[in-house]
Formats: C-alpha cells, sequence, structure tokens
C-alpha cells in the first residue's frame, strides 16, 4: 500500500497557524510520513495588512484548487474570525466549483486545526469548518436536488422526514440516499487498517 500523500493547507495572518502548521508537519514525518505545507492566497490588500499590524508572510507555497486532488489527506489550519472561517479561506473554496461538482474530494481524510484569540472560540472554530468538508452530494446530487418530491437528506447524510405523528415512512429516494451513504461510507472504513 503506497503512503498517504498529505497537505497542510493553512491562511496565517500573524504567524500562529504557520508556526503549528510546522508543528504538525513534525508530528507526521516523526510518525514515518511526509507533508506539504501549502498556504491559501492573501485577499487583503497590503495597505490593509500593514494596518491591521501584519508581518511578512511565511514563503510556503501558494495553494490553487487544482493542487487539492493531488493530495489523499488535509490538515487544514485556521484562525479564527469572529467565530468562523477567515474570508481568505472562504474565497479558497469558493474557488473549487469544478471539484465540488464533480465530487472530486470525496473520500479524501480532513483534520483542522485552529488559532484564535480567547479560550471560547478554540472548539467552535472546526465545527463552523465541518461544512466545508462534507462530501455528501457526492454520491446523491441527483437524490439531493430532486425537486420533484418533499424528501430528507442533505450533504451531512440522507435522512428522512417523519411528519408530526410520525406518519410518512421513509421514501424510495430517502432509501436510495441511504444505501448511497452506507456503500460510501463502507467504501472509506474497510480501506482504514484497525487494530
Ligand atoms: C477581524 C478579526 C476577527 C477575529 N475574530 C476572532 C474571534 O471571533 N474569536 C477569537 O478568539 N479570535 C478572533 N480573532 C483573533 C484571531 O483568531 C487571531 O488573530 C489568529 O488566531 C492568529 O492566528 P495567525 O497568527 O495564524 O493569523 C480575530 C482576528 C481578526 C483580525
Amino acid at each position: 500500500m503506497s503512503s498517504p500523500r498529505v497537505a497542510i493547507i493553512i491562511y496565517s495572518m500573524y504567524g500562529h497557524i504557520a508556526k503549528l502548521a510546522m508543528a504538525e508537519k513534525a508530528g507526521i514525518e516523526k510518525a514515518g510520513g511526509k507533508a506539504d505545507i501549502l498556504q491559501v492566497p492573501e485577499t487583503l490588500a497590503k495597505e490593509v495588512l500593514d494596518k491591521m499590524n501584519a508581518p511578512a508572510k511565511s514563503d510556503f507555497p501558494i495553494a490553487t484548487p487544482d493542487d487539492l486532488p493531488n493530495y489523499d489527506a488535509y490538515l487544514f489550519g485556521v484562525p479564527t474570525r469572529y467565530g468562523n472561517f477567515p474570508a481568505q479561506w472562504k474565497a479558497f473554496w469558493d474557488a473549487t466549483g469544478q471539484l465540488w461538482v464533480a465530487g472530486s474530494l470525496a473520500g479524501k481524510y480532513a483534520g483542522m486545526f485552529v488559532s484564535t484569540a480567547s479560550l471560547g472560540a478554540c472548539p467552535h472554530s472546526p465545527i463552523t469548518g465541518l461544512s466545508s468538508f462534507l462530501s455528501g452530494y457526492a454520491h446523491a446530487f441527483d437524490l439531493q436536488n430532486n425537486l420533484e418530491e418533499v424528501h430528507g437528506g442533505s450533504p451531512w447524510g440522507a435522512g428522512t422526514i417523519a411528519g408530526g405523528t410520525g406518519a410518512r415512512q421513509p421514501s424510495e429516494l430517502e432509501l436510495e440516499c441511504a444505501k448511497r451513504q452506507g456503500t460510501a461510507f463502507w467504501n472509506i472504513v474497510s480501506k482504514v487498517k484497525f487494530d
């Protein structure tokens, strides 16, 4: 089995995430793996960055959407902005439409590390980031976008709508979504080596 190709993809304005990224890479190497560190493009003008007292950027290569399919797994380093992703990070994801529509990143592995000013934002930040990592559409885009009939389910996974009395039963469409989720789930977990 070949070694997984890992990318550590970051945005860092003041360098905290960049430092964590190097520690993440060192940890991967200590465990026998390899990883590339890439950074998403800056979107703020230099004069804005100067006013924000941002130091010069680290010289990690700039990530493009085309880089993503070349890796099997990603660690995303994201500093908090108002409890959420920075716009730089969102701009990067919003440029990945071709990958999204083709489901090119489905089945990849992802982890996240964060930097926040305050203690409370630490767990909140990965949670708000989760929606960008969903790949449910890759397997059931046609079903979930069916507007001809009412149905449950979303990119987070299959779902059914039971109705207020519970009288409604899962529809054929909802059962097919669940079946496809089961197949996709098995295709991933069956590759994992369990002790
Ligand atoms: C516009 C802006 C909004 C921010 N919002 C939050 C926030 O809601 N919660 C928080 O804990 N830190 C917040 N921060 C602090 C950043 O998370 C902090 O600067 C960042 O983690 C440092 O990481 P870096 O050095 O890699 O850029 C904010 C910073 C900026 C510039």
